[in-house]
């Protein structure tokens, strides 16, 4: 039994998780949330998960640290700072970070990355995200880790190569860029696609999250699975071994 802590507890994600807890038999640490003591939470926890806002992701980091427990990291919209202050907490303790702790979404960026190097340059890459109207930053985490893989396929940088928020001229599409799409609406838990287009053929890989439990189990089996190991940074490949 692992004892696990959740920042941003009173949420959508943090609700699910407590639920996801108690169906796997472990004990709840409890929650922090705006203006909570994430450092009382740390010292009670065996393992923390984060699925709350990127301006709380320094305390947080610093609370692990300072407990010596490991942390999952769920929540999205980070920036490069954000992912720089990772590499330097995850020198001293075990810290995953994901943009989708599903399994589904490990087995696509699998996949996507295989089809990105199989694929030229000349398949265009397009990936289209949809969450429900309460998600405040976009790209999805998910759509980024996509892009991720299909950029790791391609051997190239995402970061050059990225197309986001298309409108007005744009001019034609880049060849080897990797295009993103942003929809918002209803109730939507999370659908991702990438498609990659050629000349006159398509292929779309896709996922429906049909609800946010699917996030909640894996945010769990992380943090069983992190309890324990070494400093380091991890991601959801590791846990799932693919
Ligand atoms: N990696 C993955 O698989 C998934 C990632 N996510 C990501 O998880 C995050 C949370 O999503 P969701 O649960 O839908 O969002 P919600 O807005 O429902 O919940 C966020 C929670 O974080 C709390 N919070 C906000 N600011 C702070 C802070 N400074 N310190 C501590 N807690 C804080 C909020 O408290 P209050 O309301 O009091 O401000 C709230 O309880 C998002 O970034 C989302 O994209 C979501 C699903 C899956
Ligand atoms: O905010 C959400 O809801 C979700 N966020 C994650 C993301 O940004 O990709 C994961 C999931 O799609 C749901």
């Amino acid at each position: 039994m692992t004892t696990i802590g959740i920042i941003g507890s009173k949420g959508r994600m943090g609700r699910a998780l407590q639920q996801a807890i108690a169906d796997a038999g472990h004990e709840y640490a409890g929650g922090a949330d705006e203006g909570d003591d994430v450092g009382a939470l740390a010292a009670k926890a065996d393992v923390l998960v984060d699925f709350s806002a990127p301006v709380a992701l320094s305390a947080n980091l610093d609370a692990a640290v300072s407990a010596g427990i490991p942390m999952v990291i769920g929540t999205t919209g980070l920036e490069a700072s954000h992912h720089a202050a990772i590499d330097t907490a995850a020198q001293k303790t075990a810290i995953l970070q994901t943009g989708n702790t599903s399994l589904g979404v490990t087995l696509l960026a699998h996949l996507v990355e295989e089809a990105a190097a199989k694929l030229g340059d000349d398949w265009d890459i397009e990936i289209v995200e949809m969450h429900h109207r309460m998600k405040v930053d976009a790209p999805s985490g998910t759509a980024l880790l996509l892009g991720e893989a299909a950029a790791n396929g391609r051997d190239i940088d995402l970061a050059a190569k990225s197309e986001r928020g298309r409108d007005g001229q744009t001019g034609a599409r880049e060849r080897g860029a990797i295009g993103f799409a942003s929809l918002r609406g209803g109730t939507v838990a999370g659908d991702h696609s990438v498609t990659f287009a050629g000349d006159e053929e398509r292929i779309t890989l896709t996922h429906n999250a049909e609800n946010r439990m699917i996030f909640a189990r894996g945010a769990v089996k992380a943090a069983e699975w992190l309890v324990g190991k070494d400093a380091g940074r991890y991601a959801m490949p590791d846990v799932l071994d693919l």
